[in-house]
């Protein structure tokens, strides 16, 4: 037999047939749409007179354009034209080939990759298709996802499949304990800024090591969904009894009689101890400190404490040039720290950073403190049951009181597509996954980092080290 990696097994379990020896046909267990990336697919199954094959594998959720303001759901009104033409589209789309559909007035709307998992529809051993990039997310439960271009949505829909270009096999061992003040976000950045922002270009990312071992399901969805940021096509995680046990909380109607075979295959989803990565890196838990972005690219960014590189000390003319435009279009200087660093805007959320756990860390550091005067600093729970949840706890109280702004949920500031924005040469500490320019408003700043930081810096008005807030507040 021969030795498989995780990724394999799951590619082959889903291979209808093999085209040639790059590609496949790949069936697909789910398929997830949002606003943005669907409508031109099904304007084109309209026009062809096709069928959606499967709408009881599709689900639809409106989340990138929505306004985010502190009105109850009901009242959620899209006011932009272009977007409530968006959100009315996916709605009719959804309406007429019979998919489910979250919209902006649903109680359960949330971001999709937030909403998902948090249902029990993400199960091991799935493929799970999505017309965005961070469909990686769900490796952190041992399903394969990954993102497809808006052509594919509508080869999808009417065949369940997609033609897929196999992937490479690379694994990343992270071994230790993570220290304290630092999350899996300080983890994943720091493992971006080692390997580059193409560093994983090509490739389907086994993450595995004890430190992945000890993280929770969540924090696992946190890496899988930064992954993508190294240029990941994918992201894996061996399921595991936190899997196991995350999918048992949360799949609704999951019985014993179905739970127990499942289990049985899931536990089969592993890489064969003889299986062969075609590239393999080691990072250590134990060197992770605190990471903050100080560039236009997730890869750029260094421990809070630490230089910003000097572009005199670039490998060569190109990568000078890049940190230079970078350092130019961040209003920074080489040799600077992000520590002490004014900010303008605090913004908690997105798909990498907008679960339960995310707030209540950003919480613990909120608590009994309050937002420094020169701050705007918003809360973006990731979906409806996230902000219940955290409402339920007592979280969004200790938000509130310290002066956050507490929004009803959806992608908001991270790519902000809605009213959610900077003003120009804005400075944002923010639990997002990109910083590219104008990604938060033109000409806005965006500094990525953990949600504890991200509050951190609410708290204290500049980008700080969580580690000693305590000390600064002396
Ligand atoms: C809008 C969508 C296509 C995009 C993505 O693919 O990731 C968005 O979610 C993002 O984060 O940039
Ligand atoms: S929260 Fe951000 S990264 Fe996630 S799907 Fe929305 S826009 Fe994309």
């Amino acid at each position: 037999m021969p030795q498989r990696t995780l990724y394999r097994k799951l590619v082959d379990s889903h291979t209808v047939v093999r085209l040639d020896e790059q590609h496949v046909l790949l069936y697909a267990d789910l398929h997830i749409m949002n606003e943005y990336t669907s409508p031109q697919a099904f304007s084109s199954l309209r026009e062809k007179n096709r069928k959606v094959l499967r709408p009881g594998q599709q689900l639809a959720v409106v989340s990138h354009i929505i306004p985010t303001h502190p009105v109850s759901v009901a009242e959620r009104v899209i006011v932009d034209p272009p977007s409530a033409l968006q959100a009315s589209n996916l709605k009719r789309n959804c309406r007429d080939f019979g998919i489910k559909l979250f919209d902006a007035n649903h109680e359960e709307q949330g971001i999709e990759h937030i909403i998902a998992p948090e249902h029990g529809w993400i199960r091991p051993g799935m493929v799970v298709l999505c017309g965005d990039s961070h469909t990686t997310t769900y490796g952190a439960l041992g399903a394969l996802g990954f993102g497809v271009g808006t052509s594919e949505v509508e080869h999808i829909l009417a065949t369940q499949t997609l033609v897929y270009r196999l992937a490479q096999d690379m694994r990343i061992k992270v071994e230790g304990a993570l220290p304290a003040g630092t999350s899996v976000k300080d983890l994943v950045l720091q493992v971006i800024a080692r390997i580059g922002a193409q560093g994983a270009r090509g490739y389907a990312v086994e993450f595995s090591g004890s430190t992945i071992a000890a993280l929770s399901a969540e924090a696992r969805m946190t890496l899988c969904n930064m992954a993508v940021e190294a240029g990941a096509r994918a992201a894996l995680i061996r399921p595991d009894q936190t899997t196991f046990d995350y999918i048992r909380a949360k799949a609704a109607g999951l019985g014993e009689q179905e739970f127990r075979p499942a289990l049985a295959d899931w536990e089969q989803l592993y890489s064969d101890a003889d299986a062969v990565f075609d590239i393999e890196h080691t990072f250590s838990a134990s060197e992770v400190a605190p990471f903050v972005t100080w560039g236009t690219s997730p890869d750029q960014a260094v421990a809070v404490t630490a230089p910003i590189p000097d572009p005199a000390a670039a490998a060569d003319a190109h990568a000078r040039a890049a940190i230079l435009l970078a350092l130019q279009y961040m209003g920074l200087a080489a040799g600077e720290t992000m520590f002490g660093l004014p900010v303008d805007r605090v913004f908690i959320g997105s798909c990498t950073n907008g679960r339960i756990e995310d707030l209540r860390s950003a919480a613990a550091i909120v608590s009994g403190r309050h937002v420094a005067p020169t701050v705007r600093a918003m809360v973006v729970p990731g979906s409806g049951a996230v902000r219940r949840q955290a409402e339920q706890e007592g979280l969004a109280k200790i938000f509130i009181d310290a002066g956050f702004e507490w929004r009803q949920p959806g992608c908001s500031m991270c790519l902000a597509m809605n009213d959610d924005v900077l003003a120009p040469g804005e400075r944002c500490a923010s639990t997002t996954n990109r910083n590219f320019e104008g990604r938060q408003g033109r000409g806005g700043r965006t500094h990525l980092m953990s949600p504890a930081m991200a509050a951190a810096a609410a708290i204290t008005g500049c980008i700080s080290d969580v580690r000693t807030l305590e000390n600064r507040h002396a």
